[in-house]
């Protein structure tokens, strides 16, 4: 059930876990917001929410979408639904937090952590039952070394030790599947938490590999999906061949992605990797059956 999840996932690794640091973009954002609102604009609840899954493109997919004229996106990450402290504040605190909004904009907020969170689905569901959720994944093996990397810089950053992942992969010549980065991995777990709050037409899965390899096609089903007119076209996106990653090209300016995004990746032992591989394949055939479709991660 839920709680054995949430014990499970907050059992091990506390110690390891970072704050989520998502600078979003290098470029100068801020600068285009005026310090009073503009007439006409409120501040309203999110019609749309990128629930994660961390490390899975999150931060691209809102500033992707976010090309979009009537989409309004919330500056940082809220960690509304998945932090009791935050929670505990209110909705109106919530609500301050969200962008200025036209009302023909939908408002959108990214928050990695609501995907793996035991009461995020429960939460969201009270505030609006049919809100449409975003859920970005990529190969879960790919994920947690992404998600270990995450952790391994920022704990250079904060001049902690770090460990080689195979040392967190690996535990008494075991794979230790305590690891929390690979609990975040199990889509089939934490999907069935969200599918006992909301029918899965309402859940829109944005294929995270394909969206790094050629955003416009993800981005033209995630318009789809919200009823947003086309807006979002090929020249919105160039390929950046130093970041070896897509960027944006959108009001006359191009941006990519902070550093933190798109970090190359330890090599890790294949014996170890194989291990990872073969302990998620039985979660993602749940999860493709309980999604009813498949993604090729192998
Ligand atoms: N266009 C573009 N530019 C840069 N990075 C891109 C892009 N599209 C997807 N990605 C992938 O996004 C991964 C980070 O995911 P998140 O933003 O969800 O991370 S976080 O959970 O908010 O920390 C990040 O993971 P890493 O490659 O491990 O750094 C990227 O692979």
């Amino acid at each position: 059930g839920v709680d054995i999840i949430s014990i499970f996932l907050s059992e091990f690794g506390i110690t390891m876990d970072p704050v989520d640091l998502d600078p979003g973009l290098s470029a100068n954002v801020s600068s285009d917001f005026p310090t009073s609102p503009p007439p006409g604009t409120s501040k309203r609840a999110p019609h749309s929410i990128i629930i994660g899954v961390r490390k899975g493109g999150t931060r691209a997919l809102l500033e992707m979408l976010d090309i979009h004229p009537e989409v309004a996106a919330a500056a940082t990450e809220v960690h509304f639904f998945d932090w009791d402290e935050n929670y505990a504040k209110g909705f109106e605190w919530y609500r301050e937090l969200m962008p200025y909004s036209y009302p023909n904009q939908i408002t959108v907020e990214k928050t990695p952590g609501y995907f793996t969170s035991a009461l995020a689905p429960e939460r969201i569901c009270a505030m609006n039952s049919s809100i449409k959720l975003l859920l970005i994944l990529r190969d879960p093996a790919e994920r947690v070394v992404s998600d270990y990397t995450q952790v391994y810089f920022n704990r250079l950053e904060n001049h902690k030790p770090v460990q080689a992942i195979e040392n967190l992969l690996v535990r008494n010549g075991a794979l230790n599947i305590r690891y929390k980065a690979i609990q975040r991995s199990l889509y089939d777990v934490h999907m069935r938490n969200w599918l006992r709050h909301f029918p899965l037409e309402q859940i829109h899965i944005v294929d995270g590999d394909a969206l790094i390899r050629d955003p416009l096609p993800e981005l033209q089903k995630v318009e789809r999906f919200l009823n947003l007119p086309p807006r979002i076209v090929s020249s919105n996106f160039y390929f950046n061949q130093t970041k070896g990653f897509y960027c944006i090209r959108s009001d006359g300016r191009e941006r990519c992605l902070h550093e933190s995004k798109g970090r190359p990746h330890p090599a890790v032992n294949s014996t170890v990797l194989q291990q990872l591989r073969s302990y998620l394949q039985e979660h993602n055939r749940t999860f493709f059956r309980l999604v009813k479709r498949t993604f090729d991660w192998q």
